[in-house]
């Protein structure tokens, strides 16, 4: 889909091509990629993750010159900046990769990828479907996680509930989603499929996953 028509949906693009982090990616554990249609849960599901292993897993805040929604934190959910600020930025080659959506500027900057990944954790990127795509298409060689919502119904009712967008916003991300979960029904195309259904069931999951495929292979065997 073209990305004029998703005029009133975040990009969710993380691509981090840090020389660093590629090299680091290419010896330590794979870095992890959070898929899912908006309202999937990821940011739930995710949040619960750092909490659990706070020295295992980091996350790129990204940048944004969108206003912020209420409860979002500048420097923990985005950084929010001006489009003046964030343009020179770009221009002076801060970004590794920045869209406009809606009006607003969205990238991820290099700063943000490095802090992670000097920090010797592992990235976690969330990321859309045309993320993933790209992501696919370079050297990175993440985990591919999809968050599932049990239904398109029960994806409605939770962002109402959330009540972060407007009637045309949400009619936009229930298209989207529609799309992305087609795609997520080809097994190559992710690693892992959790069903976010019941909240501590879906975690439990990904939490066995990720202990399976990250932290065990990683060395550190402690359990969370
Ligand atoms: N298993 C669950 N049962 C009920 N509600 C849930 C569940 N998981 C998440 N939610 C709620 O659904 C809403 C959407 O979750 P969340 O914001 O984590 O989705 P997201 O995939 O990160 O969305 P976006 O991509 O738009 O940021 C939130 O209000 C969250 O509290």
């Amino acid at each position: 889909m073209a990305s004029e028509d998703r005029a009133d949906v975040e990009p969710r693009v993380k691509i981090y091509f840090a020389r660093g982090f590629i090299r680091m990616a290419s010896t330590g554990p794979k870095p992890l990629v959070f898929c899912g249609p908006s309202g999937s849960g990821k940011s739930t599901l995710l949040q619960k993750l750092l909490l659990d292993f706070p020295d295992k897993f980091g996350f790129s805040v990204s940048h944004t010159t969108r206003r912020p929604r209420e409860g979002e934190v500048d420097g923990v959910h985005y950084h929010f900046t001006t489009v003046k600020q964030m343009e020179n930025d770009i221009k002076q080659g801060r970004f590794i990769e920045s869209a406009t959506f809606g009006g607003n500027l969205y990238g991820t900057s290099k700063e943000s990828v490095e802090r992670v990944s000097k920090a010797g954790k592992v990235c976690i990127l969330d990321i859309d479907v045309q993320g993933v795509k790209k992501v696919k298409q370079t050297a990175l060689n993440p985990l591919y996680v999809f968050i599932k919502p049990p239904s398109l119904d029960e994806l409605e009712s939770r962002l109402r509930k959330r009540n972060t967008e407007n009637d045309e916003s949400l009619k936009m991300r229930l298209k989207i989603a529609n799309e992305e979960m087609k795609y997520a029904e080809d097994p190559n195309n992710f690693d892992f499929v959790v069903i976010n259904d019941n909240l501590e069931n879906a975690y439990y999951q990904l939490k066995e996953f990720v202990n399976r495929k990250i932290i065990l292979n990683s060395g550190d065997t402690t359990e969370n």
